[in-house]
């Protein structure tokens, strides 16, 4: 693997006591792959960044680059930051104020002849689309504009590795979903590998190659985006990723029977047997409940969110069980109501009970 973590614990130092921030977080990113940590607030991502970076001493495990060891907590190995040709962008980009576009990519260009330095800049200003701007002051950009500034800052040295941590989370929501999508689209242009922190999963699946979700300090799961979504490894995973619920099942064979009905498709499930009496809990998104009038079975909406494009739903059936279902928001029913509806679920995923 390009990069390689093995067992990367930190921890802080807090009033004489230690808190683990990262526990034994192991994973790989191929040349040229961008991975993205997501998890909720003080879970560790940035943390794990920093570890990556040098910004912070391992506690225990391995950081690996192109084969070499850049950190090692049992022999103390420690490279430094400088030395480690990582490039990081952070969410306050803080381009140099007083520099114009083409001077700030080329700042960390000093060491290079002038002429490689103009190719350099101008290389990466035609890789962010801002040829146009190169003797603009920073405050006569937008923000997005900006934030493709710092990128091209960062990509200038051409670092082997590039750590992201939040870069548009100043940036309104349209703007980032752009840019999400251009940022992809330069790192790969570019050939770049590289690791990339948000909280949003839009963001993390719009970006990632594969896709890490974090929670206290531990990484749950490390795969690609769909793996993630389809086939969340634990129930933190399955709760923390999209929109759902568990609700009762039953194990029977290669189906699951729920209060939805026998859900097919559960081959991929542990076997029953794996559960007390085969009872368990089965993912119901809202993407696997779908409205249908001719369905025997029938949920009350208790609440309702509109989306655009889709109405998110939270049920009730008569037994009392929960559910969220999205459906187009041309079926505008309202609260109170009772609707038709029915399971829809490729994958099926269960857990044992709670
Ligand atoms: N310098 C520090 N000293 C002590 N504790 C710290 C320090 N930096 C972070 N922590 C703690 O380590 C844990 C992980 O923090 P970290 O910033 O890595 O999380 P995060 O997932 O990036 O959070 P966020 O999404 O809110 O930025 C938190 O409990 C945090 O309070």
């Amino acid at each position: 693997m390009f990069l390689a973590l093995d067992g990367v614990g930190l921890q802080y130092g807090q009033r004489g006591a230690k808190v683990a921030a990262v526990r034994g977080v192991s994973l790989g990113l191929g040349r040229g792959e961008l991975g993205v940590l997501i998890g909720p607030s003080g879970c560790g991502k940035t943390s794990l960044l920093r570890a990556i970076a040098g910004l912070e001493t391992l506690d225990s495990g391995r950081v690996r680059l192109e084969g070499e060891l850049l950190a090692d907590a049992a022999s103390g190995l420690q490279l430094p930051a400088e030395q480690r040709r990582i490039g990081l962008v952070f969410q306050d980009f803080a381009l140099f104020p007083h520099l114009t576009v083409d001077a700030n990519i080329g700042f960390g260009l000093r060491a290079h002849k002038p002429a490689a330095r103009q190719a350099r800049i101008h290389e990466m200003l035609d890789l962010v689309g801002l040829e146009h701007a190169a003797k603009r002051m920073p405050h006569q950009l937008s923000g997005g504009q900006q934030q493709r500034v710092a990128l091209a800052r960062a990509l200038a040295p051409a670092p082997r590795l590039l750590l992201l941590d939040e870069p548009f989370s100043s940036l309104d929501v349209d703007l980032r979903e752009s840019l999400s999508q251009d940022l992809r689209a330069i790192l790969k242009a570019s050939g770049t590998t590289a690791l990339f922190v948000t909280h949003d999963q839009a963001e993390a699946f719009a970006i990632g190659d594969r896709v890490g979700v974090m929670q206290q300090g531990l990484l749950e799961q490390w795969d690609e985006p769909y793996t993630v979504y389809h086939r969340p490894a634990t129930r933190f995973v399955a709760d923390f990723i999209g929109h759902g619920v568990f609700v009762p099942g039953q194990l029977e064979g290669q189906q699951v029977r729920t209060p939805l009905g026998l859900l097919d498709n559960a081959q991929d499930c542990p076997l029953p047997g794996a559960y007390p009496g085969g009872r368990c809990e089965v993912l119901l998104r809202a993407d696997d409940v779908v409205h249908d009038d001719a369905a025997p079975v029938k949920a009350c909406i208790e609440h309702k969110v509109f989306r655009g494009a889709e109405f998110l739903y939270t049920l009730r059936l008569a037994d009392g069980t929960r559910l969220v279902a999205a459906v187009p928001s041309h079926h505008d029913h309202h609260v109170g109501e009772w609707i038709g509806i029915k399971a829809q679920v490729d994958h099926v995923v269960t857990f044992g009970t709670a």
